[in-house]
């Protein structure tokens, strides 16, 4: 299967939440653009977002003569695009680099940095695993498994020991190792709890002071949270100042739009998306895809 048929196959629950307001049955009346923009909102792309992509494309429909639902869905797809933030430089391809992984408990950072270690080894690049999540020691022997998985090395250290100090290490040894990519694994945490924050951006700090590569600070997500995940997002961007996201089970989800209202809100770009567990699903994000697998073609 191509990429984009399996980024459609991903986001099908989402597409067909918002696909219902394209029978229209051969009018653009007042309903079709109340009917739009309840789907966009209960979508989870945010009552602003979704005012203002309404209120666009429906000056855009009137402006240029858009009354057919291929033209109008043509219209959405470019209307939604423009609402992701660009990224300046990827951090997993324009290497050495280095990038800390945070996010909530079971968002799927470990999987991801498995996955992203993985596509690195296929790119012929030197990657580093580090286990900076010393709270559960499971959370170790699974990036050890997918460390095993992509014959990439993974530093660890005992469980209970200062996350900190870990990533000092991992840095150290990338830099014998000559590493092209660095991918630290932190723990996950709630972000209502100011004292994990504090401690997560002290890991932050040490990794930024001790590297000598450019260090990302990467929010991954879970699409599933649905609105929750933006709140989510805006602790994490006040604590660590992120340099991006990651948005993972998009295919276990009617809200994709999630993704559009955290990129569009907190003007973050997203590097990566999930939409399954195997490694092939996880994409490079394109705008233009996203939402053209989103909004669906006739
Ligand atoms: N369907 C689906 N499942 C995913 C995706 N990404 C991760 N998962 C699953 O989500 C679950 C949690 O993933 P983890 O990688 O353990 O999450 P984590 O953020 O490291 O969790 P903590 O270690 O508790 O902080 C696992 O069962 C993964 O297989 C995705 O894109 N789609």
């Amino acid at each position: 299967m191509g990429m984009f048929d399996r980024l459609k196959e991903g986001l099908s629950r989402s597409r067909q939440a918002l696909n219902e307001v394209f029978y229209m049955g051969g009018e653009v009346d007042e309903d079709f653009w109340e009917d739009l923009e309840d789907r966009l909102v209960m979508g989870d792309m945010g009552a602003e977002v979704a005012m203002q992509v309404t209120d666009d494309l429906r000056e855009q429909a009137a402006r240029d003569g858009l009354t057919t639902a291929p033209k109008l869905r043509e219209a959405l797809v470019a209307r939604l695009s423009r609402e992701f933030a660009t990224a300046e430089r990827d951090p997993f391809d324009d290497t050495p680099s280095c990038v800390l992984f945070v996010g909530i408990n079971g968002a799927g950072k470990t999987t991801t940095c498995g996955k992203l270690a993985g596509k690195a080894k296929d790119a012929g690049k030197v990657c580093i695993l580090g286990a900076a999540d010393t709270f559960r020691a499971a959370a170790i022997e699974q990036l050890e498994v997918w460390g095993e998985r992509s014959d990439t090395q993974v530093i660890t250290r005992e469980r209970g020991v200062d996350p900190a100090s870990v990533c000092y290490e991992v840095i150290q040894q990338a830099e014998k190792d000559s590493a092209d990519l660095v991918l630290i694994d932190t723990a996950g945490r709630l972000h209502t709890s100011p004292e994990l924050m504090r401690e997560l951006a002290k890991v932050v700090k040490v990794t930024r002071k001790r590297a000598n590569m450019p260090v990302s600070v990467v929010l991954v997500i879970d699409a599933t949270t649905g609105q929750n995940g933006l709140n989510q997002a805006k602790e994490f961007n006040d604590a660590l100042e992120l340099d991006g996201i990651i948005v993972t089970k998009l295919d276990g989800t009617a809200k994709g739009g999630i993704a559009v209202a955290i990129s569009h809100d907190l003007n973050l770009p997203i590097y990566r998306i999930g939409v399954g567990e195997g490694l092939d699903d996880l994409q490079t994000f394109d705008a233009t895809s996203f939402s053209r697998a989103l909004v669906g073609e006739e």
